[in-house]
Protein backbone atom coordinates (compact mmCIF):
# COMPACT_ATOMS: atom_id res chain seq x y z
CA UNK A 1 0.00 0.00 0.00
CA UNK A 2 1.20 3.37 -0.95
CA UNK A 3 -0.73 5.39 2.11
CA UNK A 4 0.86 5.44 5.30
CA UNK A 5 -0.93 3.11 7.87
CA UNK A 6 -0.90 3.38 12.04
CA UNK A 7 2.48 1.10 12.09
CA UNK A 8 4.39 3.17 10.36
CA UNK A 9 4.06 6.10 13.28
CA UNK A 10 5.27 6.73 17.01
CA UNK A 11 1.86 7.45 18.43
CA UNK A 12 2.97 7.65 22.00
CA UNK A 13 2.24 10.85 24.17
CA UNK A 14 0.91 12.52 20.26
CA UNK A 15 -2.15 14.35 19.24
CA UNK A 16 -3.80 12.53 16.50
CA UNK A 17 -6.24 14.57 14.42
CA UNK A 18 -8.56 11.42 14.03
CA UNK A 19 -10.89 12.13 10.92
CA UNK A 20 -14.37 9.40 11.22
CA UNK A 21 -17.17 8.90 9.58
CA UNK A 22 -19.88 8.83 11.81
CA UNK A 23 -22.83 10.62 9.71
CA UNK A 24 -25.44 8.04 10.46
CA UNK A 25 -29.11 8.33 9.80
CA UNK A 26 -30.75 10.15 13.44
CA UNK A 27 -34.63 10.14 14.38
CA UNK A 28 -35.54 14.13 13.43
CA UNK A 29 -37.87 14.19 16.20
CA UNK A 30 -35.66 13.07 18.95
CA UNK A 31 -32.12 13.31 17.40
CA UNK A 32 -31.39 9.62 18.10
CA UNK A 33 -29.05 7.89 16.15
CA UNK A 34 -30.97 5.10 14.99
CA UNK A 35 -28.26 3.25 13.45
CA UNK A 36 -24.04 3.04 14.85
CA UNK A 37 -22.64 0.65 12.46
CA UNK A 38 -20.13 3.31 11.45
CA UNK A 39 -18.94 4.10 15.02
CA UNK A 40 -18.73 0.32 15.80
CA UNK A 41 -16.46 -0.27 12.77
CA UNK A 42 -14.35 3.08 13.71
CA UNK A 43 -13.66 1.33 17.32
CA UNK A 44 -10.75 -0.51 16.38
CA UNK A 45 -8.97 2.17 15.32
CA UNK A 46 -9.86 4.86 18.10
CA UNK A 47 -8.28 1.66 20.55
CA UNK A 48 -5.31 1.76 18.64
CA UNK A 49 -4.85 5.11 19.74
CA UNK A 50 -4.74 4.46 23.15
CA UNK A 51 -1.23 5.80 23.98
CA UNK A 52 -2.26 9.03 22.33
CA UNK A 53 -4.52 12.11 22.61
CA UNK A 54 -7.11 11.84 20.23
CA UNK A 55 -9.25 15.01 19.09
CA UNK A 56 -11.78 12.97 16.98
CA UNK A 57 -13.57 15.35 13.40
CA UNK A 58 -16.39 13.91 12.28
CA UNK A 59 -19.74 15.35 9.86
CA UNK A 60 -23.40 14.56 10.52
CA UNK A 61 -25.28 15.41 7.60
CA UNK A 62 -24.87 18.65 5.57
CA UNK A 63 -26.23 22.37 5.74
CA UNK A 64 -29.69 22.60 5.12
CA UNK A 65 -30.56 19.22 6.23
CA UNK A 66 -33.01 17.67 8.99
CA UNK A 67 -30.48 15.91 10.36
CA UNK A 68 -27.31 18.38 9.95
CA UNK A 69 -26.74 17.92 13.74
CA UNK A 70 -24.47 19.01 16.67
CA UNK A 71 -22.24 16.08 17.57
CA UNK A 72 -23.07 15.92 21.40
CA UNK A 73 -25.32 12.56 20.77
CA UNK A 74 -22.13 11.24 18.50
CA UNK A 75 -19.65 11.68 21.58
CA UNK A 76 -22.27 9.85 23.86
CA UNK A 77 -22.66 6.63 21.34
CA UNK A 78 -19.03 6.50 20.98
CA UNK A 79 -18.01 6.35 24.87
CA UNK A 80 -21.15 4.05 25.05
CA UNK A 81 -19.52 1.66 22.64
CA UNK A 82 -15.83 2.48 23.32
CA UNK A 83 -16.34 1.88 27.13
CA UNK A 84 -13.94 5.09 27.94
CA UNK A 85 -14.96 8.72 28.38
CA UNK A 86 -15.11 10.78 25.51
CA UNK A 87 -15.57 14.13 25.89
CA UNK A 88 -17.26 16.56 23.54
CA UNK A 89 -17.01 20.25 22.96
CA UNK A 90 -19.37 22.79 20.53
CA UNK A 91 -16.27 24.26 18.89
CA UNK A 92 -13.95 23.35 16.24
CA UNK A 93 -10.68 25.28 16.16
CA UNK A 94 -11.83 28.64 18.57
CA UNK A 95 -10.32 28.94 21.57
CA UNK A 96 -12.85 26.53 23.52
CA UNK A 97 -11.46 24.05 21.59
CA UNK A 98 -7.77 24.96 21.17
CA UNK A 99 -7.81 24.94 25.23
CA UNK A 100 -9.72 21.79 25.31
CA UNK A 101 -6.80 19.72 22.92
CA UNK A 102 -3.84 21.32 24.85
CA UNK A 103 -5.13 20.55 28.22
CA UNK A 104 -5.82 16.76 27.10
CA UNK A 105 -3.74 13.77 28.35
CA UNK A 106 -2.60 10.72 26.66
CA UNK A 107 -5.48 8.27 26.32
CA UNK A 108 -8.02 10.77 26.58
CA UNK A 109 -10.78 11.18 23.71
CA UNK A 110 -12.31 14.64 22.80
CA UNK A 111 -14.94 15.07 19.75
CA UNK A 112 -15.28 18.32 18.51
CA UNK A 113 -18.20 19.83 16.72
CA UNK A 114 -19.37 19.15 13.64
CA UNK A 115 -16.66 19.90 11.22
CA UNK A 116 -19.58 21.04 8.38
CA UNK A 117 -20.70 23.48 10.75
CA UNK A 118 -17.61 25.67 9.06
CA UNK A 119 -18.66 26.63 6.09
CA UNK A 120 -15.13 26.19 4.33
CA UNK A 121 -15.19 22.47 5.33
CA UNK A 122 -18.51 22.19 2.56
CA UNK A 123 -16.38 23.60 -0.28
CA UNK A 124 -14.69 20.78 -2.82
CA UNK A 125 -11.50 21.80 -2.85
CA UNK A 126 -8.36 20.36 -4.55
CA UNK A 127 -5.57 19.63 -2.02
CA UNK A 128 -3.45 22.68 -3.07
CA UNK A 129 -6.45 25.04 -2.55
CA UNK A 130 -7.63 22.83 0.87
CA UNK A 131 -4.28 23.01 2.47
CA UNK A 132 -4.19 27.22 2.33
CA UNK A 133 -8.43 27.27 4.28
CA UNK A 134 -8.44 28.80 7.51
CA UNK A 135 -10.64 25.61 8.79
CA UNK A 136 -7.07 23.25 7.70
CA UNK A 137 -4.72 25.61 8.72
CA UNK A 138 -5.87 25.94 13.02
CA UNK A 139 -6.65 22.26 12.85
CA UNK A 140 -3.13 21.37 11.83
CA UNK A 141 -1.93 23.55 14.37
CA UNK A 142 -3.45 21.70 17.03
CA UNK A 143 -2.27 18.46 16.03
CA UNK A 144 1.09 16.13 15.71
CA UNK A 145 -0.24 13.65 12.98
CA UNK A 146 -2.94 12.78 10.68
CA UNK A 147 -5.19 9.69 10.78
CA UNK A 148 -8.27 9.39 8.25
CA UNK A 149 -10.38 6.36 8.89
CA UNK A 150 -13.27 8.52 7.23
CA UNK A 151 -13.75 5.87 4.78
CA UNK A 152 -17.65 6.78 4.03
CA UNK A 153 -15.99 10.40 3.12
CA UNK A 154 -13.53 9.34 0.89
CA UNK A 155 -15.14 10.52 -2.23
CA UNK A 156 -15.64 13.93 -1.11
CA UNK A 157 -12.63 16.62 -2.05
CA UNK A 158 -13.08 18.51 0.94
CA UNK A 159 -10.83 20.74 3.07
CA UNK A 160 -10.61 17.92 6.29
CA UNK A 161 -10.30 14.83 4.47
CA UNK A 162 -7.81 16.38 1.50
CA UNK A 163 -6.08 19.63 3.31
CA UNK A 164 -4.62 18.05 6.38
CA UNK A 165 -2.90 15.78 4.68
CA UNK A 166 -0.84 18.40 2.80
CA UNK A 167 0.10 20.14 6.54
CA UNK A 168 0.21 17.33 8.49
CA UNK A 169 2.00 13.56 8.75
CA UNK A 170 -0.69 11.26 7.75
CA UNK A 171 -1.55 7.81 7.83
CA UNK A 172 -5.11 5.74 7.23
CA UNK A 173 -6.91 3.92 9.96
CA UNK A 174 -7.71 1.05 10.27
CA UNK A 175 -11.13 1.31 8.93
CA UNK A 176 -9.83 2.92 5.88
CA UNK A 177 -6.78 0.49 5.45
CA UNK A 178 -9.19 -2.18 5.87
CA UNK A 179 -12.13 -0.68 3.07
CA UNK A 180 -8.99 0.06 1.03
CA UNK A 181 -7.20 -2.92 0.56
CA UNK A 182 -10.27 -5.50 0.01
CA UNK A 183 -12.45 -3.57 -2.25
CA UNK A 184 -8.58 -3.59 -4.10
CA UNK A 185 -8.86 -7.19 -4.08
CA UNK A 186 -11.89 -7.31 -6.02
CA UNK A 187 -9.67 -5.60 -9.19
CA UNK A 188 -6.89 -8.02 -8.32
CA UNK A 189 -7.02 -11.27 -7.18
CA UNK A 190 -10.42 -11.73 -6.31
CA UNK A 191 -11.62 -15.52 -7.11
CA UNK A 192 -13.42 -15.97 -10.74
CA UNK A 193 -16.15 -16.19 -11.62
CA UNK A 194 -16.44 -13.14 -10.66
CA UNK A 195 -20.18 -11.53 -10.35
CA UNK A 196 -21.08 -7.79 -9.91
CA UNK A 197 -24.83 -8.02 -8.67
CA UNK A 198 -26.29 -4.28 -8.83
CA UNK A 199 -29.21 -2.89 -7.38
CA UNK A 200 -31.34 -0.58 -5.96
CA UNK A 201 -32.19 2.93 -6.67
CA UNK A 202 -28.69 4.37 -8.45
CA UNK A 203 -29.03 3.74 -11.64
CA UNK A 204 -26.71 5.80 -13.14
CA UNK A 205 -24.03 4.98 -10.38
CA UNK A 206 -24.69 1.10 -11.39
CA UNK A 207 -24.12 1.93 -14.96
CA UNK A 208 -20.32 3.24 -14.55
CA UNK A 209 -19.70 0.54 -11.94
CA UNK A 210 -20.77 -2.07 -14.65
CA UNK A 211 -18.98 -0.28 -17.96
CA UNK A 212 -15.76 -0.21 -15.36
CA UNK A 213 -15.75 -4.02 -14.07
CA UNK A 214 -16.63 -5.34 -17.95
CA UNK A 215 -14.48 -3.26 -20.08
CA UNK A 216 -11.59 -3.62 -17.70
CA UNK A 217 -12.39 -7.42 -17.50
CA UNK A 218 -12.68 -7.53 -13.35
CA UNK A 219 -16.20 -9.08 -13.50
CA UNK A 220 -17.27 -12.16 -15.82
CA UNK A 221 -20.61 -11.51 -15.19
CA UNK A 222 -23.14 -8.47 -14.05
CA UNK A 223 -26.64 -8.64 -12.64
CA UNK A 224 -28.72 -6.03 -12.70
CA UNK A 225 -31.80 -5.89 -10.22
CA UNK A 226 -33.81 -3.50 -8.49
CA UNK A 227 -34.76 0.26 -10.48
CA UNK A 228 -31.53 -1.09 -12.20
CA UNK A 229 -32.69 -3.81 -13.86
CA UNK A 230 -35.65 -2.30 -15.06
CA UNK A 231 -33.74 0.54 -17.33
CA UNK A 232 -31.52 -2.45 -18.39
CA UNK A 233 -35.07 -4.31 -19.64
CA UNK A 234 -36.36 -1.12 -21.16
CA UNK A 235 -32.97 -0.89 -22.89
CA UNK A 236 -33.73 -4.70 -23.94
CA UNK A 237 -37.09 -3.35 -25.31
CA UNK A 238 -39.48 -4.56 -23.03
CA UNK A 239 -42.43 -2.23 -21.24
CA UNK A 240 -42.26 -2.40 -17.49
CA UNK A 241 -45.34 -0.84 -17.05
CA UNK A 242 -46.50 3.08 -16.77
CA UNK A 243 -45.33 3.08 -12.88
CA UNK A 244 -42.16 1.56 -13.27
CA UNK A 245 -41.79 3.86 -16.51
CA UNK A 246 -43.10 6.93 -14.46
CA UNK A 247 -39.97 6.09 -11.73
CA UNK A 248 -37.36 6.22 -13.96
CA UNK A 249 -38.10 9.32 -15.31
CA UNK A 250 -38.97 11.01 -12.35
CA UNK A 251 -35.51 9.63 -11.01
CA UNK A 252 -34.07 10.68 -14.22
CA UNK A 253 -32.46 8.17 -15.47
CA UNK A 254 -34.44 8.00 -19.14
CA UNK A 255 -30.40 9.09 -20.43
CA UNK A 256 -29.01 5.99 -19.19
CA UNK A 257 -31.17 3.39 -21.09
CA UNK A 258 -29.03 4.15 -24.01
CA UNK A 259 -25.28 2.99 -21.79
CA UNK A 260 -27.58 0.09 -20.64
CA UNK A 261 -28.50 -0.72 -24.18
CA UNK A 262 -24.59 -0.25 -25.52
CA UNK A 263 -23.46 -2.61 -23.04
CA UNK A 264 -25.74 -5.29 -23.76
CA UNK A 265 -24.88 -5.06 -26.86
CA UNK A 266 -20.70 -5.06 -25.90
CA UNK A 267 -20.78 -7.75 -23.56
CA UNK A 268 -23.31 -9.82 -24.93
CA UNK A 269 -24.55 -12.58 -22.38
CA UNK A 270 -22.51 -11.22 -19.83
CA UNK A 271 -24.69 -9.23 -18.08
CA UNK A 272 -27.77 -10.61 -16.56
CA UNK A 273 -31.17 -9.32 -16.26
CA UNK A 274 -34.00 -10.86 -14.54
CA UNK A 275 -36.91 -13.19 -17.16
CA UNK A 276 -39.93 -12.65 -14.58
CA UNK A 277 -40.73 -9.96 -11.91
CA UNK A 278 -43.14 -9.46 -9.40
CA UNK A 279 -45.89 -6.71 -9.10
CA UNK A 280 -48.24 -5.38 -6.68
CA UNK A 281 -51.86 -6.14 -8.09
CA UNK A 282 -54.37 -4.54 -5.76
CA UNK A 283 -52.73 -5.29 -2.28
CA UNK A 284 -50.91 -8.95 -3.38
CA UNK A 285 -48.12 -9.72 -5.52
CA UNK A 286 -48.34 -11.27 -8.67
CA UNK A 287 -45.59 -12.30 -11.10
CA UNK A 288 -45.35 -12.17 -15.01
CA UNK A 289 -42.95 -12.35 -17.59
CA UNK A 290 -40.88 -9.74 -18.85
CA UNK A 291 -42.64 -9.62 -21.79
CA UNK A 292 -46.09 -9.25 -20.26
CA UNK A 293 -46.13 -6.94 -17.39
CA UNK A 294 -49.54 -5.36 -16.86
CA UNK A 295 -49.58 -1.37 -17.48
CA UNK A 296 -51.20 -1.09 -14.89
CA UNK A 297 -48.97 -2.46 -11.94
CA UNK A 298 -45.26 -1.28 -10.21
CA UNK A 299 -42.94 -4.16 -10.81
CA UNK A 300 -41.72 -4.19 -7.22
CA UNK A 301 -39.41 -7.51 -6.80
CA UNK A 302 -37.59 -10.14 -8.94
CA UNK A 303 -40.09 -13.00 -9.16
CA UNK A 304 -39.62 -16.54 -8.01
CA UNK A 305 -38.28 -18.36 -11.56
CA UNK A 306 -35.69 -15.62 -12.25
CA UNK A 307 -34.51 -15.29 -8.48
CA UNK A 308 -33.98 -19.51 -9.02
CA UNK A 309 -31.53 -18.71 -11.80
CA UNK A 310 -29.91 -16.09 -10.08
CA UNK A 311 -29.05 -17.32 -7.41
CA UNK A 312 -27.71 -20.86 -9.30
CA UNK A 313 -25.59 -17.95 -11.32
CA UNK A 314 -24.48 -16.28 -7.49
CA UNK A 315 -24.05 -19.38 -6.51
CA UNK A 316 -21.28 -20.95 -8.87
CA UNK A 317 -19.23 -17.78 -8.33
CA UNK A 318 -15.94 -17.24 -6.35
CA UNK A 319 -16.32 -13.83 -5.36
CA UNK A 320 -19.85 -11.49 -5.43
CA UNK A 321 -19.86 -7.99 -5.37
CA UNK A 322 -23.32 -6.49 -4.18
CA UNK A 323 -24.72 -3.09 -4.09
CA UNK A 324 -28.45 -2.43 -4.29
CA UNK A 325 -31.59 -4.66 -3.29
CA UNK A 326 -33.47 -6.55 -5.52
CA UNK A 327 -37.12 -4.74 -4.98
CA UNK A 328 -39.21 -2.96 -2.52
CA UNK A 329 -38.03 -4.93 0.54
CA UNK A 330 -39.33 -2.89 3.30
CA UNK A 331 -43.04 -4.32 2.06
CA UNK A 332 -42.64 -7.89 3.19
CA UNK A 333 -44.57 -9.10 0.13
CA UNK A 334 -41.62 -7.71 -1.91
CA UNK A 335 -38.67 -8.82 0.46
CA UNK A 336 -37.96 -12.55 -1.04
CA UNK A 337 -35.84 -10.89 -3.93
CA UNK A 338 -33.26 -9.19 -1.86
CA UNK A 339 -33.28 -11.92 1.27
CA UNK A 340 -32.74 -14.69 -0.62
CA UNK A 341 -29.88 -13.03 -2.78
CA UNK A 342 -28.03 -11.71 -0.32
CA UNK A 343 -28.51 -15.08 1.19
CA UNK A 344 -26.49 -16.93 -1.16
CA UNK A 345 -23.92 -14.39 -1.96
CA UNK A 346 -23.43 -14.63 1.84
CA UNK A 347 -22.35 -18.24 0.87
CA UNK A 348 -19.62 -17.69 -1.32
CA UNK A 349 -15.98 -17.71 -0.92
CA UNK A 350 -15.14 -14.38 -1.32
CA UNK A 351 -18.35 -11.59 -1.04
CA UNK A 352 -18.21 -7.73 -0.32
CA UNK A 353 -20.98 -5.89 0.16
CA UNK A 354 -21.87 -1.78 -0.40
CA UNK A 355 -24.98 0.39 -0.04
CA UNK A 356 -26.36 1.43 3.62
CA UNK A 357 -29.80 0.21 2.56
CA UNK A 358 -28.39 -3.14 1.62
CA UNK A 359 -26.22 -3.27 4.72
CA UNK A 360 -29.45 -2.67 6.63
CA UNK A 361 -31.02 -5.41 5.62
CA UNK A 362 -28.22 -7.66 6.30
CA UNK A 363 -27.61 -6.28 9.93
CA UNK A 364 -31.56 -7.26 10.33
CA UNK A 365 -31.27 -10.87 9.04
CA UNK A 366 -28.21 -11.60 11.53
CA UNK A 367 -26.06 -12.06 8.34
CA UNK A 368 -23.65 -9.81 8.85
CA UNK A 369 -20.54 -12.16 9.56
CA UNK A 370 -21.46 -14.52 6.83
CA UNK A 371 -19.99 -11.68 4.40
CA UNK A 372 -16.67 -11.06 3.52
CA UNK A 373 -16.58 -8.09 3.79
CA UNK A 374 -19.12 -4.77 4.14
CA UNK A 375 -18.38 -1.55 3.32
CA UNK A 376 -19.02 0.81 5.40
CA UNK A 377 -18.93 3.30 2.09
CA UNK A 378 -22.08 4.66 -0.01
CA UNK A 379 -20.93 6.72 -2.35
CA UNK A 380 -17.42 5.89 -1.63
CA UNK A 381 -17.56 2.61 -2.33
CA UNK A 382 -19.46 2.77 -5.93
CA UNK A 383 -16.97 5.10 -6.73
CA UNK A 384 -14.06 3.18 -6.10
CA UNK A 385 -15.85 0.08 -8.08
CA UNK A 386 -16.00 2.63 -10.50
CA UNK A 387 -11.93 2.85 -10.99
CA UNK A 388 -11.85 6.28 -9.96
CA UNK A 389 -9.49 7.21 -7.46
CA UNK A 390 -10.76 8.34 -4.32
CA UNK A 391 -9.50 11.84 -3.13
CA UNK A 392 -8.75 11.08 0.36
CA UNK A 393 -7.00 7.99 -0.49
CA UNK A 394 -4.74 10.09 -3.06
CA UNK A 395 -3.94 12.77 -0.38
CA UNK A 396 -2.92 10.20 2.14
CA UNK A 397 -0.30 8.93 -0.63
CA UNK A 398 1.02 12.71 -1.22
CA UNK A 399 1.27 12.65 2.30
CA UNK A 400 3.57 9.79 2.48
CA UNK A 401 5.45 11.38 -0.41
CA UNK A 402 5.97 14.68 1.16
CA UNK A 403 6.26 13.27 5.06
CA UNK A 404 7.44 9.61 4.55
N1 LIG B 1 -38.27 -2.17 -8.32
C1 LIG B 1 -38.15 -1.17 -7.45
N2 LIG B 1 -38.99 -0.11 -7.50
C2 LIG B 1 -38.87 0.91 -6.63
N3 LIG B 1 -37.94 0.96 -5.64
C3 LIG B 1 -37.11 -0.07 -5.56
C4 LIG B 1 -37.14 -1.18 -6.44
N4 LIG B 1 -36.15 -2.03 -6.08
C5 LIG B 1 -35.53 -1.48 -5.03
N5 LIG B 1 -36.08 -0.31 -4.69
C6 LIG B 1 -35.73 0.59 -3.58
O1 LIG B 1 -34.34 0.83 -3.58
C7 LIG B 1 -34.04 1.44 -2.32
C8 LIG B 1 -32.60 1.25 -1.95
O2 LIG B 1 -31.78 1.61 -3.05
P1 LIG B 1 -30.35 2.31 -2.83
O3 LIG B 1 -29.74 2.42 -4.17
O4 LIG B 1 -30.53 3.55 -2.04
O5 LIG B 1 -29.62 1.18 -1.94
P2 LIG B 1 -28.22 1.16 -1.21
O6 LIG B 1 -27.16 1.50 -2.21
O7 LIG B 1 -28.10 -0.13 -0.48
O8 LIG B 1 -28.38 2.30 -0.07
P3 LIG B 1 -27.70 3.72 0.24
O9 LIG B 1 -28.21 4.68 -0.79
O10 LIG B 1 -28.26 4.01 1.61
O11 LIG B 1 -26.20 3.54 0.24
C9 LIG B 1 -35.00 0.80 -1.33
O12 LIG B 1 -35.65 1.80 -0.59
C10 LIG B 1 -35.96 0.00 -2.22
O13 LIG B 1 -37.32 0.14 -1.84
O1 LIG C 1 -22.68 9.00 4.12
C1 LIG C 1 -21.86 9.39 3.29
O2 LIG C 1 -21.92 9.05 2.08
C2 LIG C 1 -20.72 10.23 3.75
O3 LIG C 1 -20.80 10.50 5.11
C3 LIG C 1 -20.60 11.50 2.93
O4 LIG C 1 -21.73 12.27 3.13
P1 LIG C 1 -22.18 13.29 1.99
O5 LIG C 1 -22.81 12.48 0.90
O6 LIG C 1 -23.14 14.24 2.68
O7 LIG C 1 -20.93 14.01 1.52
Amino acid sequence: MTIGTLTDLDLTGKTVLLRVDFNSPIDPASGEILDDKRFREHLPTVRALEDAKVVVLAHQSRPGKKDFTPLRGHAERLEHLLGRPVSYIDDIFGRAARNAVSSMRPGEVLMLENVRFNAEENLTLNPEAAKSTHICRMLSSMGDIFVNDAFGTAHRSQPTVVGLPMLMRSAAGLLMEREVSTLSRVFTGAPRPVTFVLGGTKVDDSVAVAENVLEKGIADRVIVIGVVANVFLMAEGHDIGRPSTDLIGQLKYTGEIERAKSLLSRFEGRVVLPDQVAVREGDGRMEYAVDSIPAEFPVMDIGSEALRRVNEAIRSSGTVVLNGPAGVFEDPAFAMGTHEILRASSKVPFSVVGGGHTAAVIEKMGLESAFTHISTGGGACIEFLTGKKLPAVAALERSKEIYG
